[in-house]
């Protein structure tokens, strides 16, 4: 039966060494590099499936830990599943919780068992462990798991790192022993090792070992200077197999989004762009904006010149700066809708550009335009 996820290469930047490739899962194919915007809690906040087609986002993100608290894994399965739950028919990709307990959860106590918490939404005490996450995320029905893992603290000592990274190894081949149904739905490892090569490259080295379906780097975008994250790339994307996607976990600016895929990332996910949208930050052709500033009361213009997003084509600046002032909800909506389309529309022309071997020069194209000289 064929694999679940089958990762094909389609070629190689020759001025970057970026590639572009595409993610085959039970629900459609993915074209990498790829941003996969986040629905936690079975929703991209304040948008519909429709205009999340509409941008052609070809997978969507949400969250073990999240949806074990709310609604329940156990009425998401009754219902026929994720997909059917929120009526997204494409690929969905879950994580497994292991950052969201530590960066969430109350009193949390890890041992080698799993992870004893209580719910950050009504102190209940709970427990999630290898076994416990793959349930979930098999319940879910997500086309894409990952592995049940700790994200250490940044920063962290080495001898916590050491032990925390061994363990994540040692819950990677729990969940592979637990996963109901490896062959319609694949699971990711999740590279860990902190700031530290020799962790990484052990645990690049167990992970690869076991062969799962594609791997996640973890670790990172947790506090590390920009550089630092980048070094750690530098080093630990060669490590990893070139014949299966590779997914930075919680990496979404523009830059980082460049950055990680002319080290050879595939896949990215952020809750950035949809974030930040909710207090009337956008991302633009010229960089940041924050439309809520008084500068744009009479600003008639759209959000972005250069974008032609249906937030752009219909409405001004002065009309978004009233809605986000007022706190009206379809301001929110206008402001996500073009922050996603844009870094959606970014990643198609990092796409374009490895096609034609030039992602280099689209880089420092971006960051002259964007504002990001220093890089
Ligand atoms: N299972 C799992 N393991 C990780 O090591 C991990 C590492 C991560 N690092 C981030 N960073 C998210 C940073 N984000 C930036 C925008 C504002 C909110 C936080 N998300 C992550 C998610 C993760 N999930
Ligand atoms: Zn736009």
């Amino acid at each position: 039966m064929a694999a679940a996820i089958t990762y094909e290469h389609i070629k190689t930047c020759k001025q970057s060494g970026a590639r572009l490739g595409r993610v085959h899962t039970p629900h459609g194919v993915i074209e990498t590099p790829t941003f996969m915007p986040v629905g936690t809690l079975a929703t991209v906040k304040t948008m519909s499936p429709e205009e999340l087609k509409a941008m052609d986002a070809q997978i969507i993100l949400s969250n073990t830990y999240h949806l074990f608290l709310r609604p329940g894994h156990d009425i998401i399965k009754e219902a026929g599943g994720l997909h059917k739950f929120m009526n997204w028919d494409r690929p969905i990709l879950t994580d497994s919780g292991g950052f969201q307990v530590f960066s969430l959860a109350e009193m949390r106590k890890i041992t080698e068992e799993g992870v004893n918490f209580r719910s950050h939404l009504n102190g209940d005490k709970l427990f999630i462990s290898p076994e416990v996450a793959m349930e979930i995320q098999n319940a879910l029905g997500s086309d894409i798991m990952m592995a049940f893992d700790e994200c250490p603290p940044y920063p962290a000592e080495y001898d916590y790192v050491k032990k925390s990274t061994e363990r994540t190894s040692r819950w990677a081949e729990r969940c592979l022993k637990s996963h109901a149904r490896p062959h319609d739905q694949g699971l990711f490892a999740i590279v860990q090792g902190g700031m530290y090569e020799d962790l990484r490259r052990q645990s690049a080295r167990d992970l690869t070992s076991m062969d799962f379906p594609g791997y996640a780097i973890g670790g990172l975008s947790v506090g590390e200077s920009k550089q630092l994250m980048y070094e750690v790339l530098d080093y630990t994307v060669p490590l990893l197999p070139d014949n299966k996607p590779r997914y930075l976990m919680g990496v979404g600016s523009p830059d980082a989004l460049l950055e990680g895929s002319i080290r050879g990332v595939d896949m990215f996910d952020c809750v950035l762009p949809t974030r930040i949208a909710r207090n009337g930050t956008t991302m633009t052709s010229q960089g940041r904006l924050v439309v809520r500033n008084a500068q744009y009361a009479r600003d008639f213009g759209p959000l972005d010149p250069e974008c032609d997003c249906y937030t752009c084509r219909h409405y001004s600046r002065a009309y978004l700066r009233h809605l986000i002032k007022s706190d009206e909800t379809f301001g929110l909506r206008l402001t996500t809708y073009h922050n996603l389309h844009f870094l959606l529309n970014l990643m198609r022309n990092v796409r374009q550009s490895i096609m034609e071997d030039r992602l280099l020069d689209f880089r420092d194209e971006f960051f002259e335009k964007y504002g990001l000289h220093d890089n």
